[in-house]
């Protein structure tokens, strides 16, 4: 494809992109259109618009020698995000690298559930309080940065049981200049630290934690198997994680808090009894873009 006008062909965006498109396809690549998209607006320096307003541009040698380079890698079955080291989520470019989760749309939902619930409880406080917020497992940092960047008077606590994630949620904090409200800490969600150590009450807990069962991993597209961090993706047998948190919330949410877990479909109605057990009211499970169960959310006291 691209190889044959090496050195010779004069490429324009447009003819590029058809013919990588159409290369991807044949090699059976996911998402080929879009693959081939990203990685030529990201050697390019532009967005997927840009790359449209663009589409007569000419393709100079040494950016079609780094797009090839970035084929080859998309070839390889490693997912357009590691490569490009970037992931849009709602509405906001986070790093992402191979020591993190790929922020997935589906957790959009809880960000946009989460938003609701903290809108409301401010519009209710006329002391104009800081809101106090817990993310567990917070990965890249997609969602306490999310919420942070979209509520200023959110304080949050993320943790997570990677050093090396917690590296890269930094990173995304500092990128969209909310750093100052997030504390960080490296802690194992199966052994919290105590109130004190957590700086609770929290207004809201969420957690997106691992949640598919470790026999199950095997069975994963290799696009995620092979890239993606297990550490981020399994447990023992699924759902421990929801039992373990859902047990410990009720001692760090405020009277009148949530805890908002993301679930697998098949596992939401689950969490949901688990969290009726552990004494949370107003049980909830909502539906993602798909109309599968993904979030479910409960308030104490
Ligand atoms: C499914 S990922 C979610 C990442 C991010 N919050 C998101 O929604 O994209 C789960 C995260 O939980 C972390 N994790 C796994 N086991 C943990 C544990 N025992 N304690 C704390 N964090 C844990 C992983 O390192 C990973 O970052």
């Amino acid at each position: 494809m691209i190889e044959q006008g090496r050195g010779t062909k004069e490429w324009q965006v447009v003819e590029l992109l058809k013919t990588t498109t159409a290369f991807f396809v044949q090699k059976q690549v996911d998402e080929a259109r879009i693959s081939a998209e990203l990685l030529l607006a990201s050697v390019l320096g532009l967005d997927r618009l840009g790359l449209y307003l663009n589409h007569n541009r000419p393709v100079y040698p040494g950016e079609l020698e780094a797009f090839r380079a970035l084929c080859r890698q998309r070839l390889e079955g490693k997912p357009v995000q590691y490569i490009t080291g970037e992931q849009f989520f709602y509405g906001l470019p986070f790093f992402v690298d191979k020591r993190v989760l790929i922020p997935r749309p589906e957790t959009e939902l809880l960000v946009e559930h989460a938003l609701e619930f903290l809108g409301h409880v401010s519009a209710a406080d006329v002391s104009e309080a800081a809101l106090h917020l817990l993310d567990i497992g917070t990965g890249s940092g997609c969602i306490a940065v999310t919420l942070a960047s979209r509520l200023p008077c959110l304080m949050v606590t993320a943790i997570d049981i990677s050093t090396e994630a917690l590296v890269v949620a930094r990173n995304n904090a500092e990128r969209h200049g909310v750093a100052d409200r997030i504390r960080f800490l490296h802690a194992d969600l199966f052994s919290l630290p105590d109130e004190r150590g957590l700086s609770a009450p929290f207004d809201v807990i969420v957690s997106n934690p691992p949640y598919i069962a470790e026999d199950e991993w095997a069975g994963l597209q290799p696009e995620v198997r092979l890239f993606e961090p297990q550490l981020a993706l399994t447990t023992r047998d699924g759902i421990e994680c929801y039992h373990a948190v859902a047990e410990v919330a009720p001692s760090l949410l405020k009277s009148g808090g949530m805890l908002c877990f993301e679930s697998h479909a098949d596992a939401a109605l689950k969490v949901a009894g688990i969290m009726e057990r552990w004494g949370f009211s107003s049980v909830a499970v909502m539906k993602d873009y798909s109309g599968l169960d993904r979030v479910v959310s409960g308030k104490i006291g």
